[in-house]
Formats: structure tokens, sequence, C-alpha cells
């Protein structure tokens, strides 16, 4: 596992409880330390006992030596400065699996695309997972499903008999595209959900911003050439609830922030964590513009980002002027 922030140790946590032998790759020596000798992610998973088999090394050749599954959970922009150090060590018939939910900046491209565009490997050999999957829920052993996906449904099959235990169950599709836009895209509606909750707003707004954002996520998704039933199911409308009804969630309390009247630049300073929606907008609407596809609600979490339009706007806004065609 490469990232020990608060999924990549929860998810070999997952694996590691599943019976697996499992090393996890921390950049910084003192978190891998404390994970080896105490057992503990103090910085990111406050109160959970990992498991006594796992361990972690700051070095990257001791982490990957031998490794039969290599999975990736460092934040999206870093994706692909970190997989040209790592290149030369994955071991060659690894299986290369993404735990991330973002898409990269400037080329808009999934993680799947990184991985294959740096690592040069088959597809059959790249598999994502994602799903309603907020870490420390997990870390405590809350039964929780997601789905595992590849082009190769052996592989996703493969990948999803490891990641399986007694707490969580891994389902399988062969849509990867629909499966990493919308762990991408119920980020964004999560920020708009922040939002509108700093604002003040009620059940009401938000219950129309989760069921107009589904319908967002789905035509964006199917126009890349996503199944719109994998939007339908863990992978889009499961991770949407989750993200969009926790305080847990860092992209839904990134919007909140800004709703109570926090600036992008004063967001950025209090989050220390991970919230891949606020990296994702820009590519995603660049995106969504070189398809036609209309994106109400992202482009108008877009503006209060930029600070072009005041949260308590945001809300009258979310839905285009055309006559609605349907639901
Ligand atoms: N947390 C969750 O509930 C879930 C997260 N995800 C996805 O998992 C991915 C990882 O997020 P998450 O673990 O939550 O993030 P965190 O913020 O909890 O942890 C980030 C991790 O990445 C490391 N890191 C930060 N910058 C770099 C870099 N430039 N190069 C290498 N490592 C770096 C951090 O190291 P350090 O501590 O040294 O800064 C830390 O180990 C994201 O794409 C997220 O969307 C998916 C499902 C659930
Ligand atoms: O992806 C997640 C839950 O499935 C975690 O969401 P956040 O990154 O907003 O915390």
């Amino acid at each position: 596992m490469l990232g020990a922030g608060s999924w990549g140790t929860t998810f070999a946590k997952v694996l590691a409880d599943g019976g697996n032998d499992v090393a996890l790759w921390a950049r910084r020596p003192e978190l891998a330390r404390e994970i080896s000798q105490s057992k503990r992610n103090s910085d990111y998973l406050p109160g959970i006992n990992l498991p006594r088999s796992l361990w972690a090394s700051d070095r990257l050749h001791e982490v990957l030596d031998g490794a039969e599954q290599v999975y990736l959970s460092v934040p999206s922009q870093s994706l692909r400065e970190n997989l040209r150090i790592v290149r030369e060590l994955i071991p060659e018939d690894a299986l290369i699996i993404s735990l991330m939910k973002g898409v990269e900046k400037g080329t808009g491209a999934r993680m799947s695309e990184v991985i294959l565009h740096e690592l040069g490997v088959d597809p059959w050999r790249v598999a994502v997972a994602s799903g309603p999957n907020l870490a420390l829920e997990i870390a405590k052993e809350q039964p929780t499903a997601a789905v595992l996906s590849s082009e190769s449904r052996e592989t996703a099959t493969e990948v999803a008999l490891t990641v399986r235990n007694s707490y969580f169950r891994s389902f399988v599709n062969t849509d990867v595209i629909g499966t990493e836009f919308g762990g991408v895209l119920k980020n964004l509606i999560a920020v708009a959900i922040g939002i509108v909750d700093g604002v003040g707003y009620g059940e009401n707004t938000k219950a129309s911003i989760i069921t107009r954002g589904l319908a967002e996520m789905t035509d964006f998704s199917v126009a890349f050439g996503a199944r719109p039933e994998t939007l339908a199911g863990l992978a889009g409308l499961g991770d949407l609830i989750a993200t969009c009804e926790s305080s847990l969630s860092r992209n839904n309390t990134a919007g909140r922030l800004l709703g109570q009247g926090y600036s992008y630049s004063e967001v950025i300073k209090q989050m220390n964590q991970t919230a891949e929606g606020l990296s994702s907008v820009t590519p995603i609407l660049e995106l969504a513009l070189s398809k036609g596809v209309d994106m109400p609600i992202v482009s108008q979490v877009a503006e209060v980002l930029a600070g072009t339009l005041a949260p308590r706007d945001i809300a009258p806004h979310l839905t285009t002027d055309d006559l609605p065609q349907g639901e």
C-alpha cells in the first residue's frame, strides 16, 4: 500500500484483517515507525488499533519487494510524480489498484489513465476501488460495501476476493470509467452540500442538490462512456449519500467552511487532510465543456471557490435557466 493517510491505512487494515500480508509505505519515517511499533496511526486514525501483522516503512523498495498487488492511495495530484519514482520498483506481474477519487489538473486524466500512461502496463493489470467508504467508519469495522472495477473481470474478481473480510464486502464490475467518475463527482456534489449546510439551508435544499447532483454525475459519466447503472450503484449514489450526509467527509467539511464565509485559501489552510473535490472542479468542468455536458451544480461550486458567487446565492442558481425536461 503506497500512502499511509486515512484511506491507505484503513484499506491496509481491511486487507490485513482479510488474512493478507500487507506492507504500508509512509513517506515520513516517524509515521512508519509508529505504525510498525505501536500499531497506531495517530495522525490520521486516532484511537484505532491496527492489525499486529501490518508493518510500514518509509523505504519504497522494502514495501514493494515481492508485491503481488500494489494499492495506490496518495493525493490524486501527486500520483504521477509518485509513479515516476516507483516505476522501476513495482514487480513485473503485480496488479495495480487505485483507491483515489480525483482527476488530474491540466490533463483531466482519471487515476487509472495516469497509471496506464506512467507504468505502460496492460489495462487488465489495473483495477480501481470505490464506494461509500468513509475511512474512520471502516477502521472501526462498521459493515461496508465497495466496488472493484477493472476492464478485466478476472482481475476485478481476483482483487475483490483479496479485499474482503467480515466487515468489508466487495462487488465487481467492468465499468472503470463510471466507477472512477462516480467517486470524483460525488466529491463535487458534497462540496455543494457543505456550502448550503454552512449557509444554513435545510433538508429540502440538500435533497434537491443530491438528486439533481446524481443526474449531473450520470450525464457527465455517460458522455464519457460509463454505464448509467454504475452511477445508480455503490460507486455513484452509494458514495454520494455517504459523503453528503457525513461530517467525516473532508469535501463536505470544506464546503461547509466556504458556506460559513471562509475564502478558498482560508479553507485550504484549515484542511489538514485531502479534499479531492477542490482540485477536481476545474478539470471536470473542462471535460464537461469538451463533451457539451451541462453541470450547473459543479459550475456554481467553481464560482463560490473563485469568490464570484456568494455561498447564500448558490441555491437559487442550482438549475439551468432552461425549462426542466425531467426530474
Ligand atoms: N479518507 C477516506 O475516507 C477516503 C479517501 N479516498 C481517497 O483516497 C485518496 C487518499 O486520501 P486520504 O488517505 O483520505 O488522504 P489523507 O489526507 O488522509 O492522506 C494523504 C496521504 O498521502 C500522503 N501524501 C501527501 N502528499 C503526498 C505527496 N505529494 N506524495 C506522496 N504522498 C503524499 C500523506 O503523507 P503525509 O502524512 O506525510 O502528509 C498521507 O499519507 C484520495 O484520493 C481520497 O479521495 C477514497 C475513499 C475513502
Ligand atoms: O470518498 C470518501 C467516502 O467514500 C471520503 O470522502 P471525503 O474525501 O470527502 O472524506
